[in-house]
């Protein structure tokens, strides 16, 4: 499936929440929704889960538009809001059995698809739990079976990984890993930059409403603008770190450099070309190099080097 964001606004009187964002992704790629408090990433998502609409501008899901087919457009998403379930006196397979026949499941599928899922999300132990007296990591677990009851192609999770423990979000993180590998599209906003890295494809970076960057990872990086012509490398030379560090400081390429163990990083004014430049360098100087490969830089890096911290 495609996706398609095009050209999407939505202003709230003075206040333009989303200002003209255009991107896309696909089946089977994960993409992060990053940008400072306020940025527009939940009023992106409900545009796209047909829980609001935009002043103008359209998302498409292989071609199924949200304002033209908002009754199509909405089966072929699972949304997982921000907030988490609140039918208080529900217990979990009541929940999601509720939310099934919403979408139209008969029985015997709904038995079946409702078993699979709580297996899948983990939450087979405590079906009859009440939803209120659930932990957070647990809300959330019902809060992603209950995005996937209609088996929808496309997952958008507003901060899914907010509030929860390490483990809680190492299990999470997987999840939306096997989801992917089934083939889902999956669109997930995170102020937790590093664990985006981990796990996403591409990101989608905006700020006061306006996209800054969207597309791969690699790509992203590789992009026009101030993060376009640098590369970061690291080495691990067979002897001294120091003696390499101090010939990284003085090629004229390199910015910064630094000492990561018993590797050298380096911070390379250039491409691809001028990596392996200095790489010859290193070898006609007589340096012994073990490893040499070219660092990817974050999302925490990319995201600070594009976002000023500006809120509306
Ligand atoms: N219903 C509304 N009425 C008026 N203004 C709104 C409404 N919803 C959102 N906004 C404004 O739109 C802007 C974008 O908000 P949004 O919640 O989309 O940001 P966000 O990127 O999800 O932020 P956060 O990271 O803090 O969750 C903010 O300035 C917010 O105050």
């Amino acid at each position: 499936m495609e996706i398609e964001v095009h050209q999407l606004k939505r202003h709230f009187g003075k206040t333009k929440a989303v200002d003209d964002v255009t991107f896309g992704f696909a089946s089977g790629q994960i993409y992060g929704f990053v940008g400072p408090n306020g940025a527009g990433k939940t009023t992106t998502m409900r545009i796209m889960a047909t829980l609001d609409e935009p002043t103008s501008g359209d998302v498409r899901f292989d071609g199924v538009s949200v304002v033209e087919e908002p009754e199509r457009a909405r089966r072929q998403i699972g949304y997982m809001p921000d907030t988490l379930p609140a039918h208080r006196d529900m217990c979990v397979h009541e929940y999601l059995d509720l939310f099934a026949r919403a979408y139209g499941l008969p029985r015997q599928q709904r038995r079946s698809t409702i078993a699979q899922i709580e297996q899948f999300t983990n939450l087979t132990g405590i079906r009859e739990k009440l939803l209120r007296a659930l932990s957070k990591g647990m809300k959330q677990r019902v809060s992603l079976a209950r995005a996937l009851v209609h088996d929808p192609p496309l997952l958008i999770m507003d901060e899914p990984a907010a509030g929860l423990d390490p483990r809680a979000r190492v299990e999470l993180r997987e999840l939306i890993k096997a989801l992917a590998d089934q083939g889902k599209a999956v669109l997930i906003s995170s102020h937790i930059l590093a664990e985006l890295t981990e796990i996403c494809d591409g990101a989608v970076i905006i700020e006061q409403g306006r996209l800054l960057r969207a597309g791969t990872l690699e790509a992203i990086e590789r992009g026009d603008g101030e993060v376009a012509n640098r590369r970061a490398i690291a080495l691990r030379p067979h002897g001294s770190v120091e003696a390499l560090y101090k010939a990284m400081l003085e090629m004229p390429k390199v910015t910064d450099a630094r000492v990561v163990g018993d590797h050298v990083e380096a911070d390379v004014e250039g491409d691809e070309d001028d990596c392996c430049d200095l790489l010859a360098e290193l070898l006609r100087r007589e340096f012994r190099i073990l490893e040499f490969k070219q660092v990817r830089q974050g999302l925490e890096q990319l995201f600070m080097s594009l976002t000023e911290g500006k809120v509306q």
